[in-house]
């Protein structure tokens, strides 16, 4: 049963459309006056007591909101027209710019609610403005406090005479993912205000990381992100032949000069490093000093991420900028896991099979060669491939074109260790032990076996630096370790001898003698040095039991993997013609990859007919450390 209210304007409505004059009153009755148009229909409404009452309220509730929208649509508009509204993503450089801008204005000092975080945006410890009145400076694990504007607040503050509001967010994506943004409106027109506080921001921000080098990662997502930044490494600190190191340099600085060279030949603006060999001998480490050197970034890609698939990969190396490092550490990694020549080895595998194989990356070597290759990959780039299974590698990959230069990192020289010593202990900042307490088990006693041969030499380093001192060395003849130990310490402190660049030339020269040649990486020379920070003397009267005990520990590691069950390898590494190492162009086949012939260091010659200098070749070669 229709409502007589409702009936009436069905019936009121019908007349308006068909335009007739006939409309319905309950029981039959011709409605008064006639509907026969718009105003005549409302006037009709309206005249019904409640429904009309109800009408208005309905008519002036909307006129109120589209005045309202009205209103705030020009009031955006008008404020456009005088703000400039910026946003920055957390994972993006900028972010890092302003954030560190940001904590060195004045303003968070007096504001009402402000976010105190230990962050450093990748800086040193100064490179955030530091909370009134704290000093870090020479505090071992220090972090400094910044005053930072808080998250989901607009905070509002000056710059150059304009007014400016900063709203900082962040949103939690699940699985432990945040992601950060700002945003920043300026009360402006021009766009000048927004370039000078950009370029102040990054001015500054690059001030405070000259001495840094800037780390970038994939995320979970494939999305470079900052990964915050290093001090920068010299050149000097890693241990290597100066050839080499030399080749290194002039060869990056070289092409980070060529692009006409290159554009000019129609040769991608590009160049490639394999440095293979063992573990911890300086791979990674001189690459880090050569992106200090030349002052740009690293871009790290590790083949066998999760998630990471041939578009993946091309993608990330494309949006690498230029002049930057691109680093592929372990590239054999993902060679003996997943990837093949044409396919991942079964997609099966790569989604639901064991662990180490569905979490890592289903990329295809075609792919990796695809993304190196790249068409539209930036230009100017250096890409740094390191691996420990050079025969692991497919020759397609290690061709001049892709990895131009191979260099051969070995396990350490006698010279290298004498070096990494003389590195490892400024003059300035060492100090000599006391001379031996007579019988002491000391840890050189403590072994057995040829390390007596070896303590021999050593011997002969610490009576030398127990010798020439200039400084009396304090009563340290105890009986008890513990008190020698203390006293050792409290010498550390008051009047320890120092080294003269002669005791340091001996010392460094017994540790050589100590160390066999080629036979321990020079990480785990590091390692020793480490135990002994300020006892330059100690670490060359220990270096005998350290060798002792690395070939206990080697020989251990030896027997556990004998005894182990082979895991499945997948798939057997390609090996086939190979250029050995080639500077650019020719390449050299030989029938199998085989221990690679030692020393012989490439040079760089000049083109003849042209200016640039280097990136013509000549020498097919291998360099070897
Ligand atoms: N030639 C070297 N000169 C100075 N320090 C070195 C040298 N080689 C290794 N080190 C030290 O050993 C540590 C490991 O070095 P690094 O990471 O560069 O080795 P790697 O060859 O890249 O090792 P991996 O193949 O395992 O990645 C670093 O702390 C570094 O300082």
């Amino acid at each position: 049963m229709i409502p007589d209210g409702v009936q009436a304007i069905l019936a009121a409505v019908q007349n308006v459309t068909a335009g007739s004059n006939v409309s319905y009153s309950p029981g039959g009755a011709q409605l008064k006056p006639q509907l026969s148009d718009i105003p005549s229909f409302l006037a009709f409404i309206l005249s019904m007591g409640g429904l009309g009452d109800w009408l208005k309220l309905f008519i002036f509730g909307g006129l109120v909101e589209s005045a309202r929208r009205l209103f705030t649509m020009a009031y955006n508009a008008l404020l456009a027209s005088f703000v400039l509204t910026l946003h920055f993503d957390g994972d993006e450089t900028p972010y890092q710019w302003l954030m560190v801008w940001l904590s060195k204005q004045e303003a968070w000092t007096k504001a009402r609610t402000i976010h105190v975080s230990s962050q450093n945006f990748g800086l040193k410890n100064n490179g955030v403005l530091l909370v009134p009145g704290e000093e870090t400076d020479g505090k071992e694990g220090a972090r400094p406090l910044s005053m930072l504007p808080n998250f989901d607040t607009t905070h509002s503050l000056w710059f150059r005479r304009r007014l400016m509001r900063v709203t900082r967010s962040k949103k939690y994506l699940g699985e432990g993912q945040v992601e950060n943004s700002l945003m920043i409106q300026v009360f402006t027109r021009s766009h000048k205000t927004v370039h000078a506080l950009l370029l102040e921001a990054k001015q500054q921000y690059e001030a405070e990381t000259e001495s840094r080098v800037s780390v970038f990662v994939a995320d979970t997502y494939n999305n470079w992100y900052y990964a915050g930044s290093r001090p920068k490494r010299s050149m000097d600190s890693v241990v290597i032949p100066a050839d080499v190191k030399e080749l290194l340099i002039e060869d990056a600085k070289d092409f980070m000069m060529s692009e006409s060279w290159y554009g000019q030949r129609g040769i991608p603006w590009q160049r490639g490093w394999l440095l293979y060999g063992v573990p911890g001998s300086g791979k990674t480490s001189i690459i880090q000093a050569l992106a200090g050197t030349l002052g740009i970034n690293i871009y790290v890609v590790s083949l066998a991420k999760r998630g990471l698939d041939d578009t993946n990969l091309s993608e990330l190396l494309n949006s690498i900028p230029s002049r930057s490092i691109v680093l592929m550490e372990d590239i054999d990694a993902a060679f003996t896991r997943t990837v093949t020549r044409e396919a991942p080895i079964d997609p099966q595998v790569a989604v639901s099979g064991p662990p180490t194989q569905s979490a890592t990356s289903t990329i295809t070597l075609s792919g990796l060669l695809n993304a190196i290759d790249g068409v539209q990959a930036q230009q100017g780039r250096l890409l740094f491939a390191t691996t420990n299974k050079y025969t692991a590698l497919d020759p397609a990959l290690v061709r001049p074109g892709r990895l131009d230069v191979h260099i051969e990192f070995k396990l350490a020289t006698k010279w290298q260790a004498a070096e990494l010593f003389k590195r490892f202990y400024p003059i300035d900042d060492v100090t000599l032990s006391p001379p031996p307490v007579p019988n002491d088990s000391n840890e050189v006693d403590a072994v057995e076996g040829d390390l007596s041969e070896l303590s021999e030499k050593a011997s002969v380093f610490s009576s030398v630096s127990s010798s020439d001192t200039r400084v009396e060395m304090p009563d340290l003849m105890t009986t008890t370790t513990g008190t020698m130990i203390h006293q050792a310490a409290r010498s550390r402190h008051s009047k320890a001898p120092r080294l003269t660049p002669e005791q340091l030339r001996t010392l460094a020269q017994g540790f050589a003698d100590c160390i066999p040649e080629e036979e321990l990486s020079m990480a785990s020379l590091q390692g020793h040095l480490m135990m002994h920070k300020t006892r330059p003397d100690e670490a060359v009267r220990t270096a005998p039991a350290f060798v002792i005990k690395q070939r206990e520990v080697r020989a251990k590691a030896r027997t556990i993997a004998e005894t182990a069950p082979v895991a499945p390898v997948i798939p057997a590494p390609l090996i086939g013609p190979v250029a050995p190492v080639a500077l650019v162009g020719t390449v050299t086949p030989v029938t199998s990859i085989s221990p690679l012939p030692s020393v012989s260091h490439p040079s760089l010659v000049p083109p003849t007919d042209d200016p640039s200098p280097a990136l013509v070749p000549v020498v097919e070669t291998t360099a070897s450390l």
